[in-house]
């Protein structure tokens, strides 16, 4: 087999050609010179880096790409039933007339009387706009999708193993009570699992045998890791209960163990390895080793009832236990593993990847990035001529990542949660304006007062709860530059605030530790489709004030004691899961709404509350702050 970091690289995509080669002979069984040559020139047009730029097509039906291709008009959404049987929202395909009918909020049902609101609405996003960051679904599309999942309340209604629905109850959402799918989950596991309606007829009239793509785009902290997890594991059981080696190796197995506890046995004492030893049928890949613990953990909690092999590859685990586990001879089903290190163990032994059948890239959107993607789409590339099903998942879908799906994946289905790309309410956004008094313009002052005034507050609240409240507050500060982690860390540390700093340099062990208490629950999860009044306790609003809160040199106590503060860059944004933070400080004004999105997104995750504040100095985008913040108010997604 030929090396794959060796095959030539698509400039604009980053997907291999062996990758896209495996796509055409899968698809077009004779690739002709046009189809090739179609493809080719499209991906060796020069493209602006997009990598910070959201898609404006999300939701795209699969087959959106197919509709413009063969030059088919799109559908009609006019009519009560013109939305029915769509996979996904039919939003921006390039026609100026359909979008300006279905795009932005008020949207729904696209009028002419509409006109004036999005205008309106136009003249509000224009700072957003100029970036170009986030898609638009229009809200009709969003409305029938929320009706059409309205009905699915237990997790009773899928198609699941019991012993799968067993562990997710007793295991993975151990000790709460009355657990509803949350809106991914309704709309996933049943298409994953061949049920749902979310099929193009197209797709379904595809052979059972041939690859499914799927595309899982959903809010953050939304519940995705079990929304693909479940019905993965779901197959891999139904799988090995048909698989004839297995079956076969049961049988020696165990008449090997016989032979054996005979007294007198005198023949080999080895037991014969299981089929699947070194050869895995699930492969997860995430983009850091904090993430394949989190994923690994959920997938071990659904292990132990389900019974099923999982390990984890990540730098965090010594190399010894790795190989340990990949041929033991029990044999192995799941991995989790970032890409890296999956990858430069296919290049020493290939075939670990010649019997995947279901391939997830979780964070799609961050390992088809260009530092990841020449490796994602390297074991892509092994993994295809096996694949039943490739599920790419992500809470942001730039446009890169969507002309990669559109190009490579013309059949994907996408499926869209209808709160996508907007930061629920539940999580508001307060702004500090540092150009004023009494911070000067010292945006590290404005940061250490307002974990002051939150660590302060969080005391007033433990004294009100009695001894029994826990009063800690995890805060994770957010910056754009790695350099800067160090500095703003150093600062609060000289402030008395228990910080520290978070940046890819950061050991992964260390990483893991630091992160630690940020993922243990302070409090139990409300319903997923908590109501503003039952979120949990609701975060103090931070009140801006000429006076500070940090106390002055040389009075009393320095130090915070009851806060933990992570300075961090985009590393610690992506998919963890910190249950534990309520608060994030936007230290830098993001890049772009992609970044909005995750950071916010640590905090009110499962319905919980949460609060962000943003430090506005005279260098930064205050018109974006404003319309993100607009948008939040107006529960509307980002654009
Ligand atoms: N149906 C459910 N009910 C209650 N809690 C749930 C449910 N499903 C998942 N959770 C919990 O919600 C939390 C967030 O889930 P998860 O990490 O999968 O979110 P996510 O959508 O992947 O977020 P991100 O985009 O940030 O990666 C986890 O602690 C998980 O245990």
């Amino acid at each position: 087999m030929r090396p794959l970091l060796a095959a030539p690289i698509c400039p604009s995509c980053l997907f291999t050609t062996n990758a896209r080669n495996l796509l055409l002979s899968a698809r077009h069984q004779r690739p002709s010179p046009w189809v090739t040559q179609r493809l080719y020139s499209r991906h060796d047009k020069p493209t602006r880096n997009s990598r910070m730029v959201l898609s404006t097509r999300v939701s795209y039906g699969p087959g959106g790409e197919a509709h413009r291709r063969s030059e088919r008009p799109p559908r009609s959404q006019a009519g009560p039933f013109g939305g029915m049987n769509r996979t996904s929202a039919p939003v921006l395909r390039g026609d100026a007339r359909i979008s300006s009918r279905l795009r932005g909020p008020g949207s729904a049902g696209s009028s002419r009387g509409d006109s004036r609101e999005s205008r309106g609405d136009d003249r509000r996003v224009k700072a957003m706009k100029m970036q170009g960051s986030l898609a638009t679904i229009p809200y009709g599309q969003r409305a029938r999708t929320k009706e059409e999942i309205n009905d699915i309340d237990s997790f009773d209604k899928f198609d699941l193993l019991p012993e799968i629905k067993e562990a997710m109850s007793q295991d993975v959402l151990k000790g709460m009570v009355n657990i509803k799918p949350t809106p991914v989950q309704r709309l996933a596991i049943p298409a994953l699992l061949g049920s749902g309606t979310r099929r193009r007829s197209r797709t379904a009239a595809k052979d059972a045998s041939e690859r499914q793509e799927f595309l899982l785009a959903a809010e953050t902290g939304s519940g995705k890791t079990l929304a693909y997890l479940l019905p993965v594991i779901n197959a891999l059981k139904q799988a090995e209960a048909v698989d004839p080696a297995i079956a076969e190796h049961k049988e020696a197995y165990t008449k090997q163990w016989l032979a054996m506890r005979e007294p007198g046995y005198t023949g080999p004492r080895e037991l014969p390895p299981h089929p699947t030893m070194a050869r895995p049928k699930v492969i997860v890949l995430v983009p850091t080793a904090e993430l394949v613990e989190q994923v690994g953990k959920v997938s071990k909690a659904l292990s132990h009832e389900v019974k099923f092999k999982i390990s984890m590859y990540s730098a965090n685990i010594s190399a010894k236990v790795i190989k340990a586990n990949m041929y033991s001879p029990k044999g192995i089903d799941m991995v989790v593993a970032t890409p890296h290190l999956l990858s430069s163990m296919a290049e020493s032994d290939p075939f670990i990847l010649s019997r995947v059948t279901h391939l997830v890239i979780d964070e799609a959107d961050s390992l088809f990035d260009r530092g990841f993607s020449p490796v994602t789409t390297a074991i892509l590339d092994r993994a295809l001529p096996t694949l039943k099903q490739l599920i790419l998942c992500s809470a942001t879908i730039p446009q890169r990542l969507e002309r990669l799906c559109s190009n490579e994946f013309p059949d994907m289905i996408r499926i869209t949660t209808p709160n996508l790309h907007a930061i629920p309410r539940r999580v508001q956004l307060g702004v500090i304006d540092v150009s004023k008094e009494p911070y000067r313009d010292d945006k590290d002052l404005a940061c250490a007062d307002a974990i002051w005034t939150i660590g302060k507050d969080a005391a007033q609240a433990q004294s009100s709860a009695g001894p029994e409240g826990d009063d800690t507050r995890h805060i994770i500060v957010f910056v754009n530059e790695r350099e800067r982690t160090q500095e703003v860390a150093q600062y609060l540390q000289s402030k008395g605030i228990n910080a520290v700093a978070l940046h890819r340099d950061t050991p992964e062990q260390r990483q893991s530790e630091m992160l630690e208490s940020f993922t243990r629950a302070e409090y139990p999860s409300p319903s997923p489709e908590a109501s503003e009044d039952d979120a949990g306790e609701k975060p103090k609003r931070y009140e801006p004030s000429k006076t500070m809160h940090i106390p002055p040199p040389g009075k009393g106590r320095r130090t915070l004691d009851n806060t933990r503060v992570i300075v961090a860059t985009d590393l610690a944004s992506r998919g963890i899961d910190t249950l534990a933070v309520r608060h994030v400080i936007l230290y830098d004004v993001p890049h772009n709404t992609i970044d909005f999105i995750h950071r916010l997104g640590r905090a009110g995750r499962m319905g919980r509350r949460g609060r962000g504040v943003v430090l506005v100095g005279k260098q930064d985008r205050r018109d974006i702050v404003a319309e993100v913040r607009q948008s939040m108010f107006m529960g509307q997604a980002l654009i």
